[in-house]
């Protein structure tokens, strides 16, 4: 099944993400085996840059879609430019009606919701609902996955205060950063969801926190990296010259270097020199 595999490329292919991963898989298991969902899935991603919100949407879109992010079916905002015209409101209404009538298991992913003009989410609130019907079109086995760094600052101090204290991260459970996540989102002017009716409205499903990346993540990141390289039949992977890049990188808070400040992001570039 769709799941069973899902299930395998986190394990595998996800690092330093228990939660993440939990979170996702099971409201996906749930969420695909139901023949009738009352409302379509609506996941939020938050957490720090390059902690894998992009990159687990793409493994979501990969296994339900045999395309993946190329699939007709998947549709990904992006340009943040557009984000800020809310003249553009009725045009990605109609926009995303067309493409459900099309395939009611349609997948929207919105990037940087954190630069969203605030209206625009609430717009689409009626087809994330849980109506029948809106307009003779069924919206309940479609997917919306959110992706934002609003609500980072709360994760990291959350993670740092395992950290600090010895306690393994893996300890960390959703209720530790739930509220205080859904606190900062719907009460920071600069968050998309800010004051949002789809917050109100208990419209999201899940928030999924992504935790800052530890050294160790960082190096796991590389050596996948160049076991992707490898196969394409360029170089092979090197444990060493992954813990040169991986200590090239910015580490915080300055003294402790508790956690990689870009996540597992520009380790392509620097993977460049050596290869
Ligand atoms: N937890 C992780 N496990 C494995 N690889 C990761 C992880 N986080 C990041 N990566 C790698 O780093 C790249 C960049 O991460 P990604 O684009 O998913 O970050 P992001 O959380 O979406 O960041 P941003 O908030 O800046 O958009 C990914 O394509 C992936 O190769």
């Amino acid at each position: 099944s769709v799941i069973l595999y899902l299930g395998a490329d986190l394990k595998n292919k996800l690092f330093g993400q228990h939660l993440a991963s939990r979170i996702i898989l099971k409201s996906l298991n749930e969420f695909m085996s139901n023949d009738n969902p009352e409302k379509p899935l609506v996941l939020s991603l938050h957490g720090p840059s390059g902690t894998g919100k992009t990159f687990v949407s793409q493994l979501i879109a990969k296994n339900i879609y045999k395309e993946g992010m190329n699939s007709k079916f998947v549709h990904f905002f992006t340009s943040t430019l557009h984000f800020r015209h809310s003249s553009l409101i009725s045009t990605y209404k109609q926009w995303i009606k067309g493409n459900v009538s099309n395939c009611e298991r349609s997948m929207f992913i919105f990037d940087e919701m954190d630069k969203m003009h605030p209206g625009l989410i609430d717009s689409i609130k009626p087809f994330l609902d849980y109506h029948h019907k809106v307009d003779g079109i069924s919206y309940r086995k479609s997917i919306y996955i959110f992706l934002s760094n609003d609500g980072a600052e709360s994760i990291i101090e959350t993670a740092l205060d395992f950290w600090r204290t010895g306690r393994d991260r893996e300890e960390i459970e959703l209720k530790d950063l739930e509220e205080s996540l859904s606190f900062s989102i719907f009460n920071n002017e600069k968050s998309g969801f800010y004051h949002s009716s789809l917050i109100e409205n208990n419209l999201v499903d899940f928030f999924v926190p992504f935790l800052p990346l530890e050294y160790s993540h960082v190096v796991q990141c590389i050596m996948a990296e160049m076991k992707i390289r490898a196969s394409k039949g360029n170089g092979k992977p090197n444990l060493d010259v992954a813990h040169k890049v991986a200590s090239e990188l910015q580490y915080l808070p300055k003294i402790e270097r508790a956690f990689s400040s870009t996540g597992c992001k520009t380790i392509q570039k620097k993977l460049n020199f050596y290869t």
